[in-house]
């Protein structure tokens, strides 16, 4: 639901009974989201180089861009009650603990030294992803986008990062296969696009095999780290499906068309060392350390100007944003027809009556 007026002056007064001080990066994202709500995008000119605050907050006014009014509304009361009494109450006394942000069972999100972890944490069905954790992982991004973390970290629990897409969605959908492809087809858009329009450096650590949906997705994360446990699997055509999350553009650019129709039409799977060979992953890591080394790096990473590194993607991505939206609307539509062939449904069967297996 759309925060309203009312909410939104709730939470300025909110803010105002805050006990903890919030630390100056949430209070210039405070400052830039409450300036956009009321007054739109950043209409007066820079502070000079010696007014250090006045700059600040006007640099965070202006990273805001053409965010519409009522989401910068609706992102500042969501910021404002994640700083709520309560979930000060609940902070406390944890420090060098990460800090739990979103209550949700299958997806857990933490957040500490400057980086929110967003964890697939179904590890008895391989971290696949309920329409559930499709939507909770789209409340998370929102969530990130906005608080105080520099860099946001994707994971998986147990020995998994994630199997794809749950093969269940579909069949156990209320209201047939239509509907729920219908719906299917909405929800994949616009979680795809809440990836797309990511503002912070997105990161990958993939601590186990990968399959469907998890793989394709890389392709729009900024760094990609694996253990050499990893494996990489895209298999739609042996699920009669077709690729998704911009893969059939970003597979091809990463890999070259050659190598991206092995993944994409072929599902060749790829050892994590044969996916750094193609530009997939970033680099690849002994599983032994994998998490000792990868985590010490991302916290330094995280000790980097954080607007630095926001605008400096926002420029690698500007000049790709339209295309990719028009890239994921394509493949979705698609999808919505596969579903409900008869390849897709025999293969899904296929699986559910455990006569195959990748
Ligand atoms: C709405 C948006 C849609 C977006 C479109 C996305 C498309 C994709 O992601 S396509 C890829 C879909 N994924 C798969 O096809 C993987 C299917 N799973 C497997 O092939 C295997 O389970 C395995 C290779 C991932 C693991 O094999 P194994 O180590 O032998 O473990 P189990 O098969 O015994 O798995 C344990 C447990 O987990 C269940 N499970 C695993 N993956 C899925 C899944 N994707 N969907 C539903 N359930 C899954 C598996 O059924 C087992 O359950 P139990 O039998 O109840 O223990």
């Amino acid at each position: 639901m759309r925060a309203s007026q009312q909410d939104f002056e709730n939470a300025v007064n909110q803010v105002k009974l805050l006990k903890k001080d919030p630390g100056n990066q949430v209070k210039l994202q405070l400052y830039a989201l409450y300036k956009q709500a009321t007054d739109g995008p950043c209409n007066v000119s820079k502070p000079g180089v010696f007014d250090l605050v006045n700059k600040a907050k006007w640099e965070a006014w202006n990273a805001l861009g053409s965010l519409p009014k009522e989401t910068a509304r609706q992102n500042y009361v969501d910021l404002v009650s994640s700083l709520s009494p309560s979930s000060e109450a609940s902070n406390q006394g944890k420090s060098g603990a990460d800090v739990k942000v979103q209550e949700s069972k299958d997806i857990v999100v933490t957040s500490e030294d400057g980086i929110t972890k967003i964890m697939f944490n179904r590890p008895p069905k391989k971290n696949a992803i309920t329409f559930q954790m499709y939507q909770d992982i789209i409340l998370a991004l929102k969530n990130a986008s906005t608080d105080n973390s520099a860099i946001t970290v994707f994971t998986g629990a147990g020995d998994y990062y994630c199997s794809g897409n749950d093969l269940t969605n579909f069949t156990s959908a209320s209201g047939g296969m239509e509907k729920a492809a219908e719906g299917g087809a909405v929800l994949l858009r616009e979680f795809v696009n809440s990836f797309i329009d990511f503002p912070k450096p997105l990161v990958a650590v993939v601590n186990g095999p990968a399959v469907g949906i998890s793989v394709t997705l890389l392709g729009l994360f900024d760094a990609v780290y694996a253990s050499d446990k990893a494996t990489f699997h895209t298999p739609f055509s042996h699920l009669g499906q077709s690729p998704e999350a911009c893969s059939s553009y970003t597979f091809p650019k990463i890999m070259g068309s050659a190598k991206a129709t092995e993944m994409l039409l072929f599902g060749k799977k790829l050892t994590a060392r044969e996916a750094c060979a193609q530009g997939l992953v970033t680099e690849v890591f002994p599983d032994s350390t994998f998490k000792k080394e990868i985590w010490t790096r991302l916290k330094a990473y995280a000790k980097l100007p954080p607007n630095s590194m926001r605008i400096s993607k926002q420029l690698i991505r500007k000049n790709e944003k339209e295309k990719l939206h028009a890239v994921n609307a394509e493949e979705c539509s698609t999808l919505k027809e596969r579903w409900l062939s008869e390849e897709c449904i025999n293969a899904i069967m296929s699986f559910l009556s455990r006569k195959s297996k990748l």
